[in-house]
Order: C-alpha cells, then sequence, then structure tokens
C-alpha cells in the first residue's frame, strides 16, 4: 500500500471492490435496459465523452482519497471522472434497488445513471467508494439517457459539500465536469424542452447502499439473497454490531432507524427540504443522499416543498419529513421481515426511530434557542409558540435565530426589549404587513423567552457562542445556487468556487461576505431554480 501522503497518479489509488467480489452479479455484460432478477448490480462502462472540461473540485474530498491539488487540476482527472479513462482498479458497476416512488412501489429502479467505479482505502486504511453521476445508461436506465445537466450537477455538488460542512450527515462530491455535449431536458414537462450542458458529478460516500436495494430483493421474493445482502451490509457498513444474528439483526435495524432520526432532525435544525423521500433516495447510514429538488427554507413554513412534481400532494413538505422517514422505514422493515422472520425487533427499531427523533428534535431546539437546561416540558410551549409566530410572519428562518442571539440578558439592559425588535426587524419579507396584535404576541413571546434564559443562568456571552454553533450564519439559498449555475452556464466557474469556500464555514462571521447572508431578494421569490424544481435533471 503507498503510504507518501498523496498520490503521483490516480493509478495509484488502492482499490478493493467488495461489493461486486462478495455479492452475485448480472451474467450479462451488454449494455441494454432490462430487469436484472438475482442479482445486486450489473456491470457497465461509463459512456464516453466529447470534450470533457474541469468545473470545480472539493479539496476536502480530495484529501480524503490521498489526491494532491496538483492531480486534481490535472488533464487526467477530468478524463477518469469525466468517465473517459478508467485508472487502474476501477471496476464499473450499476446496482439494482427498487423503490417507492410519491407513496406507491415502482419496481426496478436501480442506478440508471450512476455508475460506481470502486471502493478506494486511503492511507489511513478508510473506505470510500466513488460514483460518477451522469455517465451514461446502464441497465437500469428505463426510459431515460442516463446523462445529468450541469445545473443540477453544480446544484449536488454544492449542497453535498455545504451539507457535510453544516454537520450533516451525507454522501460527499469530489468533482465536476462538462461532457462537452448537449443534453435535452423539458425542465417543468411543460412541452418547452431545451438543450443544456451536460455534466458528472463524482459523489463519494462510504456506501451507497439504499433502502430499495433491500427491498427489490423482498419484493421478488429473492429471500436467500436478500439475507445474504443483509449480512453482507452488516460486516461491511456495520462492522461494529458483530457476525450477523438475530440478535445483531435487531441491533442493526435499530441502529438504522436512530441514525435515520438523526439525519431528519439535522434537516430541520438547518432548514433543508429534500424534496424527494423516495425509498430509493433513502441511505441505509442515514446519509442525505440524492441532491435532485431540494431547497432551503427562506421564510419558514411547515408546508413548503420546492419540487413542482410534488406541489399538488406536498407529500415531501418541510415539515412532514419526520412523517415520511418513518413510513420509509416501515417500508424497509417489511422488505426485512423475510430475513428477521418476526416483527418484534422491527418494531422496536421504529419505536426507537420515535423516541430518537422526538428526544433529538427537543434537544436541537433548546439548541438552537440558547436553552443549555432540560426543561423539555417548560420548553415545548415555547418552542411551538415560536414556530407558529415565524410561520405567521413570513420570517427568514436563518436569519432570524442568528439575529435572536443578540439578545442581552443582563439586568443592567433594561432596553433590551427594543434592541432585539430593532434586530430582528430585517428577517421578515413583509415587515410592512406585521399587525399590531402580531407584534404584541411576539413581543410576548420574547418576554417569556428572555426569563427563561435568565433563568437558565448561561452568561450571554457563552449563550450567543453555543447559539451560532448551530444556527449557521450561511446556508445554500436556492437563488445563490441558481447565480452560481446562471454563470456557470456562460463558461464562468468562479461563483461555484466561491460559493464552495463560502459554505466551509457556515457557522462563521465572514466579513465581506455579508451579502451572501441576506434574504432571498424579491426577484428570487418564484423564479425558476430559485424557488420551484422539478424532478427533471
Ligand atoms: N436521466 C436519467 N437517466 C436514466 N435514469 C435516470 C435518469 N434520471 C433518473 N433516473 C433514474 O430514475 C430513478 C429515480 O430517479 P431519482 O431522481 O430519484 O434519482 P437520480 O437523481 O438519478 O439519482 P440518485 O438517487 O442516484 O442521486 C433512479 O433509478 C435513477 O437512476
Ligand atoms: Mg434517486
Amino acid at each position: 500500500m503507498n503510504l507518501s501522503p498523496q498520490l503521483a497518479s490516480l493509478d495509484d489509488l488502492v482499490f478493493d471492490n467488495r461489493f461486486i467480489r462478495e455479492l452475485p452479479g448480472d451474467p450479462e455484460t451488454a449494455n441494454f435496459r432490462r430487469q436484472v432478477a438475482d442479482a445486486c448490480y450489473s456491470r457497465v462502462n461509463p459512456a464516453k465523452v466529447a470534450a470533457p472540461q474541469w468545473v470545480a473540485y472539493s479539496r476536502e474530498v480530495a484529501d480524503l482519497l490521498d489526491l494532491s491539488r496538483e492531480l486534481c487540476a490535472s488533464e487526467d482527472f477530468t478524463q477518469v471522472f469525466a468517465g473517459n479513462r478508467l485508472a487502474r482498479g476501477m471496476e464499473p458497476f450499476a446496482m439494482c434497488y427498487g423503490g417507492h416512488q410519491f407513496g406507491f412501489w415502482a419496481g426496478q429502479l436501480g442506478d440508471g445513471r450512476a455508475i460506481n467505479l470502486g471502493e478506494v482505502v486511503n492511507r489511513h486504511g478508510e473506505r470510500w467508494v466513488l460514483q460518477l453521476k451522469g455517465a451514461g445508461p446502464t441497465p437500469y436506465s428505463r426510459n431515460a439517457d442516463g446523462l445529468a445537466v450541469l445545473r443540477s450537477s453544480i446544484r449536488e455538488f454544492l449542497c453535498s459539500e455545504a451539507m457535510h460542512h453544516l454537520g450533516v450527515p451525507t454522501t460527499r462530491a469530489l468533482s465536476v465536469v462538462l461532457t462537452g455535449e448537449r443534453v435535452i431536458r423539458d425542465m417543468f414537462y411543460d412541452g418547452n424542452p431545451r438543450s443544456e450542458p451536460g455534466a458528472i458529478v463524482c459523489r463519494v460516500s462510504p456506501s451507497f447502499i439504499r433502502f430499495g436495494n433491500f427491498q427489490i430483493l423482498a419484493a421478488r421474493g429473492e429471500t436467500e439473497l436478500l439475507r445474504r445482502f443483509v449480512d453482507y451490509t452488516i460486516r461491511v457498513d456495520f462492522p461494529h454490531l458483530g457476525e450477523p444474528s438475530p440478535a445483531v439483526y435487531a441491533d442493526w435495524f435499530q441502529e438504522i432507524c436512530r441514525k435515520t432520526a438523526e439525519m431528519i432532525v439535522h434537516w430541520q435544525r438547518v432548514g433543508f427540504v429534500h424534496g424527494v423521500m423516495n425509498t430509493d433516495n433513502m441511505s441505509i447510514l442515514g446519509l442525505t443522499i440524492d441532491y435532485g429538488p431540494y431547497g432551503w427554507l427562506d421564510n419558514y413554513d411547515p408546508h413548503w416543498t420546492p419540487n413542482t412534481t410534488d406541489a399538488e400532494q406536498r407529500r415531501y413538505r418541510f415539515g412532514q419529513q419526520p412523517q415520511i422517514a418513518y413510513w420509509n422505514l416501515g417500508q424497509l422493515a417489511n422488505a426485512l421481515f423475510p430475513v428477521f422472520g418476526e416483527a418484534e425487533p422491527l418494531q422496536a427499531g421504529m419505536s426507537a426511530y420515535a423516541e430518537t427523533f422526538d428526544r433529538e428534535w427537543q434537544r436541537m431546539m433548546a439548541g438552537k434557542l440558547g436553552i443549555a437546561d432540560d426543561r423539555p416540558a417548560t420548553d415545548e410551549d415555547l418552542i411551538i409558540e415560536l414556530l407558529v409566530l415565524l410561520q405567521k410572519a413570513e420570517t427568514d428562518m436563518t436569519l432570524f435565530f442568528r439575529r435572536l442571539a443578540s439578545l442581552d440578558t443582563g439586568g443592567d439592559r433594561p432596553d433590551w426589549k427594543t434592541r432585539i425588535a430593532a434586530r430582528l426587524e430585517d428577517c421578515y419579507y413583509r415587515p410592512e404587513q406585521l399587525s399590531a396584535d402580531y407584534l404584541e404576541r411576539r413581543d410576548a413571546w420574547l418576554g417569556r423567552y428572555h426569563e427563561r434564559l435568565r433563568q437558565g443562568g448561561l452568561p450571554d456571552v457563552e449563550r450567543r457562542r453555543r447559539m451560532y454553533a448551530v444556527n449557521p450564519k450561511y446556508v445554500l439559498r436556492n437563488y445563490l445556487s441558481q447565480l452560481a449555475i446562471d454563470r456557470a452556464e456562460q463558461g464562468d466557474f468562479s461563483t461555484v468556487d466561491e460559493l464552495l469556500d463560502l459554505c466551509r464555514r457556515p457557522y462563521d462571521e465572514q466579513p465581506g461576505k455579508e451579502h451572501y447572508a441576506a434574504k432571498r431578494p424579491d426577484w428570487a421569490r418564484s423564479r425558476p431554480g430559485c424557488s420551484m424544481l422539478s424532478c427533471s435533471s
């Protein structure tokens, strides 16, 4: 194994491709659309592309793979992560999975435009799976082209990294490259197709296994293969649980449920709306996966979803994400039942989800408010009333919590209420519509909150420090990504880099960058890409 800090060439990456070595694959190797039974994957090569061009890379992810800056800027890097060349040890394949889409079983889906390159072992012995998204058709592409466009690739790249720096469990992204080819997309499925630049993201994750990988095997009645797949997942992704056994199965499902709950609590903390929480977009490791029509809450609105494909039903709206994750875990439990042979451990996992979510959500909200001592019963009212207030007045969630931190509780500042009210003014999207009744109710809340903080006894400076550590100043607001995309489509990638850099330290003040913390400008209220997205990507 190469122990030097950084690799001279991508051919020096060390691959140990357990997924294809240990699990059965599709014997058919030709690349045509089909149903794939009795197998977990199909071998398939990325399509060759005309004129790859480098757009951006994440140096933190490059570090995970021991890749130097020079290597990441090289022509070979662009060729490899555009799918034009396989580095030594890469053995590309697409995974077979199914899923419930918008509540309905959709049968076989699979990696229709994602191609795994293999599993890298870095110099610390850590393992990372590399996957290209948008690298051409696979047996799972159904009636689609296997490609991705620049706008969605930039969104996936930036958001994966932004989420990581916010402390949200997520898959990562190494790079975005242009393919030099055009891709036709009808963005809102309304008969207005447009030709867009094609692009490929290289995603990086300890595992890309989804709930849907288990579901497809269960749906086909392939119980022996399902058991083998469960055992594989436990050994590879949950090795700390020990050798698979009925007791370990129970622990494993509980851990999946707990990790999923923790991920959702993080989403609710930062105001992230995934947009397509189908079971094929749920990672077995509780990582955020598939950055498609996601969005960030500007004004706090639990009913908001950025995904126009879901505009009627709003199944995946912000406030429903916790219930949907629970429902998805229920589908996973159904799929696992033939292997577990009993319902009890699966029910225990579901309960663990509910308990973990409730406890962690309370703790998270108390943390956002800077309440350090535990009084869940009394704080619940305070939290609920605040969420009602935020929603009633189109309040920017990110700005509000950040500004709230500046409240003074010291007895020597009797004008604390006027001061905080002035600081909050800028958080409202329609300040002219704040009624006297509303302001009275809000000020009553501020009074209760002030009192609660005084009881808690944390000095202001320390409380502020803690609040700033969980309430980001900078999130990847929808309109910001759109600005980066508009410029990138004109050939200027500098805003992608600038936003990536901004998102590296989302909790820091970053003087000179304040304009990126501003609330959504009016032009972005209903512009496509800023508040409306579809699954077309
Ligand atoms: N352009 C495309 N070509 C082929 N298959 C596609 C395409 N877009 C989506 N799919 C497939 O449709 C299914 C559902 O798509 P979804 O939008 O959830 O995923 P995705 O954005 O392609 O990717 P992922 O979940 O890998 O991030 C998946 O099986 C996906 O691979
Ligand atoms: Mg998906």
